[in-house]
């Protein structure tokens, strides 16, 4: 769906982005990750022409976007500015309703619009005429998201859109963020510095340094088969976390102890859960164990199954 090609981007004598290629596939969530200044924000802002390359070419549904109208291109796409970026003399209805109206949508479907977004994103209507500074820094980021997905782009391009918030916030925005059916269809290019989110977040990660892409894979190829020691070396620190998020009870399948005991009275979880939400499942419910289904079998999990199984996982991988 989202074709780079050989893009490079320099300011003055500076190389900001040098020679990158990449595929994104459609409905994908492909997050660009590295430390501040390698590049990120100047590729994405090259997706949608804020920026244009000084080399090597861009194409979305197999169209060259140099030879579209950069105005219309920028309207069929959902773009989250870091820090929001809402206009602070619009209310928050206005905000939200900045691409519906350049579309001239009708009143009527633009109000919907509006009030749907704002239920999905937890605003609530009384703030539908408040203006951005009467608003909290959360309640401001969930504008940001809802003005972004009011026309309904089918790509979605955000920077560090949680980034300016407190930790907490952080995490609550981006929960609910995800839970959006928005967020499960649409083709999503992310940037962020925060290593944790992007394991949440990402099908794939992109990860960058100076300007150049280091490794494109997924967050368990990325940390089971970093291409390079500054790959390992950049999860090391929170390797264990990360782990757990990459790792889902399907990818461990083979090494989950066949149970054939009575299955049927345990609680069932998705095999797609991931070991950090399973050991969080198992916590919070105070169940011993659960039961997970993967084409027509049922294993039990437990701590001590899944610890083995993981460990098992690490040794062949
Ligand atoms: N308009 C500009 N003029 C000159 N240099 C720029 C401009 N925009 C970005 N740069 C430089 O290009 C490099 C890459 O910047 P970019 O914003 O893409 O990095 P980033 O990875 O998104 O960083 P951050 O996470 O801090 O936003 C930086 O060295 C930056 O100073």
């Amino acid at each position: 769906m989202i074709e780079a090609k050989n893009i490079t981007k320099k300011f003055r004598q500076q190389t900001a982005v040098d020679n990158i290629s990449f595929n994104i596939e459609e409905g994908e969530n492909f997050v660009l990750l590295g430390t501040s200044g390698c590049g990120k924000t100047t590729t994405l802002k090259m997706l949608n022409r804020l920026i244009e390359p000084t080399a090597g070419s861009i194409y979305i549904n197999q169209k060259n976007i140099e030879e579209q109208n950069a105005e219309t291109l920028r309207r069929s796409i959902g773009y989250v500015l870091q820090n929001t970026g809402l206009f602070p003399h619009y209310t928050v209805a206005e905000n939200i309703a900045v691409v519906p109206n350049l579309f001239k949508w009708n009143k009527e479907k633009i109000r919907l619009r509006v009030e749907e977004l704002m239920r999905k994103l937890h605003l609530s209507k009384e703030y539908y005429n408040a203006y951005p500074n009467e608003l909290s820094g959360g309640q401001q980021q969930r504008v940001g998201l809802a003005r972004a997905l009011a026309a309904d782009a089918a790509i979605l391009l955000m920077d560090e859109p949680f980034g300016a918030l407190d930790p907490i916030t952080r995490t609550k925005v981006r929960t609910d963020f995800i839970n959006l059916e928005e967020f499960k269809k649409k083709t999503i290019v992310l940037v962020t510095h925060d290593v944790q989110e992007a394991f949440e977040l990402a099908d794939r990660i992109c990860l960058m340094d100076k300007g150049k892409i280091i490794q494109t894979g997924t967050p368990a190829e990325l940390l089971f088969k970093p291409v390079d020691s500054f790959v390992k070396t950049f999860f090391d620190e929170q390797r264990l976390q990360l782990e757990y998020k990459s790792v889902t009870l399907q990818m461990l399948w083979q090494f989950l102890k066949d149970d054939h005991s009575n299955t049927s009275s345990l609680k069932e979880i998705s095999s797609q859960t991931n070991i950090w939400q399973a050991l969080e499942y198992l916590n919070t419910n105070n169940d011993d164990s659960v039961s997970t289904k993967n084409n027509n079998t049922v294993k039990e999990i437990n701590y001590a199954s899944l610890m083995h199984a993981f460990n098992q996982y690490k040794k062949y991988n």
